[in-house]
């Protein structure tokens, strides 16, 4: 849309105080994207919205306005005390939303904020609390720790928000959610936002929403599930020359900054040891078995770096706004279409930004690509590399140190465990997957000795039928090939 069709900000002079037009401005922003134009309005009249827009939409504007809003008709009465929540599925997120936070309320007097996520000392963030801090950005699990402590007084909350609402549940937070949303008082605005919507947003609208809730999703009109300025293709590659794919796609965007996805922290960590340390590459990782301050300096190094590849499990795929990503790359093929939504949604972000995406599939893979054409992703058949570099003699050293071969056998088993719990199983089918060659992917000569039959986590135990048949109906055959 040329920005003459757009609405300023401006407009929204009566219903939004100066100060916060002021911070807009010095964000850059003179025009609203589609779903500010269309949210703010309701929100800053005190509707429930729920909002589905694209990633890099602009989401995060249109509900953290309404929120500094809600703080400074305040500003009247009794100011003091907690009356906005937000509520996060990452830290890595919350973190970044507070950010853009301290821009909006860097330009008022008085108003202010504290990030409650977890892995951070409970102690400040209590202090910060007691104190009646007017805006929490927060992750589920930490926020409802705080609520059940006498520290924390939440009776005068007036505004809810949801961001990434389907990932909140998704991620294991939804009894926290159930609790916290229980707990709230009852008169308050709420706002969800998703770039997807998924079964389980539906049940927590009804339990968190009101029934004249104004429900706007800019998606329906697309004729795509993707921003316009995204250029996405797949390659096809046979399984054991994975890694070598890889290793040229990162010689080749050495001077790009590349966002790459793993299924599996362990994939991470072997990919991530291997190319930098054997291959002298320039990568950085992040997952969810690092510490928090790792973490947050990983991501601070990738906001500010201009070119570097970050390899990534979905952890950093949610919400995360990076700036100038050039390349999405999806080594390990997303769960469904609204995981390949997000993924490639860390890049051609806001109005007319411009980014490309490659999705690696295996040929037994093909068929994803029709099934992300019913969700409306269209990509490009990209052609092959005929030519990729040996890896082996770098690959030898490397299994001369023990820990290597073990993360290498780590890799392999979480890259096939990713496979356990992925719906399409016609498409990612573990029972026809050639483990030798997935073996050989990870470097390692032989399969390892790894039974994917017994020891499932919690997390990943199979549904019922899929562990019938594992157990049953698999012949002795295939039972050997998984037994691996
Ligand atoms: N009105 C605007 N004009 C231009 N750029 C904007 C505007 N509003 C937001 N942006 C920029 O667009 C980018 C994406 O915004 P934001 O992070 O809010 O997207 P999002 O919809 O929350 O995406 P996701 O679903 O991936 O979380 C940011 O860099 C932001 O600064």
């Amino acid at each position: 849309m040329d920005d003459t069709k757009r609405t300023k900000f401006k407009t929204l002079k009566c219903a939004v105080s100066e100060a916060t037009i002021n911070a807009i401005k010095s964000m850059g922003f003179k025009y609203m994207t589609d779903i500010q134009a269309e949210v703010l309005p309701k929100a800053l009249d005190g509707i429930d919205v729920v909002a589905t827009a694209k990633t890099g939409s602009g989401k995060t504007l249109a509900f953290l306005i309404p929120a500094v809003e809600v703080v400074v008709k305040q500003s009247q009465n009794n100011y003091q005390g907690t009356f906005c929540i937000i509520i996060s599925p990452t830290r890595e997120l919350a973190i970044q939303t507070y950010q853009v936070l301290q821009d909006i309320i860097s330009h008022h007097e008085g108003i202010t904020s504290a990030l409650v996520i977890g892995g951070e000392s409970r102690k400040m963030q209590s202090n910060r609390l007691a104190a009646g801090v007017h805006i929490v950005v927060a992750t589920p699990g930490r926020l409802f720790d705080h609520m059940r402590t006498k520290e924390f007084d939440y009776s005068k909350v007036q505004c809810l928000v949801l961001d990434e609402a389907d990932k909140i549940y998704q991620y294991g937070f939804e009894e926290d959610l159930k609790q916290i949303i229980n707990r709230l008082p009852k008169q308050r605005q709420t706002m969800l936002f998703s770039a997807t919507h998924a079964e389980t947003t539906e049940e927590l609208i009804k339990s968190a929403l009101r029934d004249d809730l104004h429900s706007i999703n800019t998606n329906e009109d697309n004729d795509r599930a993707t921003v316009e300025g995204l250029k996405q293709g797949y390659v096809i590659c046979e399984t054991e020359y994975r890694l070598c794919w890889l290793y040229k796609l990162l010689k080749k965007t050495q001077n790009l900054k590349v966002m790459v996805f793993f299924s599996s922290c362990k994939s991470v960590v072997f990919h991530h040891e291997f190319l930098k340390k054997y291959c002298n590459l320039s990568v950085l990782c992040i997952h969810g078995k690092m510490n928090q301050t790792d973490r947050t300096a990983t991501m601070n190094n990738f906001y500010k770096a201009e070119k570097v590849a970050l390899f990534c499990t979905d952890l950093a795929a949610r919400g995360l706004d990076i700036p100038a990503v050039d390349w999405i790359v999806q080594f390990d093929p997303p769960a469904d279409a609204n995981e390949y939504i997000h993924r490639v949604g860390r890049t051609a972000r806001g109005l007319g930004a411009a980014g490309h995406a490659v999705l690696l599939l295996r040929p037994e893979e093909e068929e994803f690509i029709e099934y992300l054409k019913e969700a409306k992703i269209y990509l490009d058949k990209y052609e092959f590399w005929d030519k990729l570099s040996s890896l082996q003699k770098k690959l030898d050293v490397a299994l001369q140190n023990p820990e290597f071969v073990k993360m290498a056998e780590e890799a392999f088993e979480g890259y096939i465990r990713a496979f356990e719990v992925k719906k399409l199983k016609h498409v990612f089918n573990l029972l026809t997957m050639d483990m030798e060659s997935v073996a050989k992917s990870f470097g390692l000569k032989e399969k390892p000795d790894v039974d994917i039959r017994v020891g499932f986590s919690k997390k990943h135990r199979p549904r019922k039928r899929a562990m019938a048949l594992l157990t049953t109906n698999i012949s002795s055959e295939s039972t050997k090939r998984l037994k691996t």
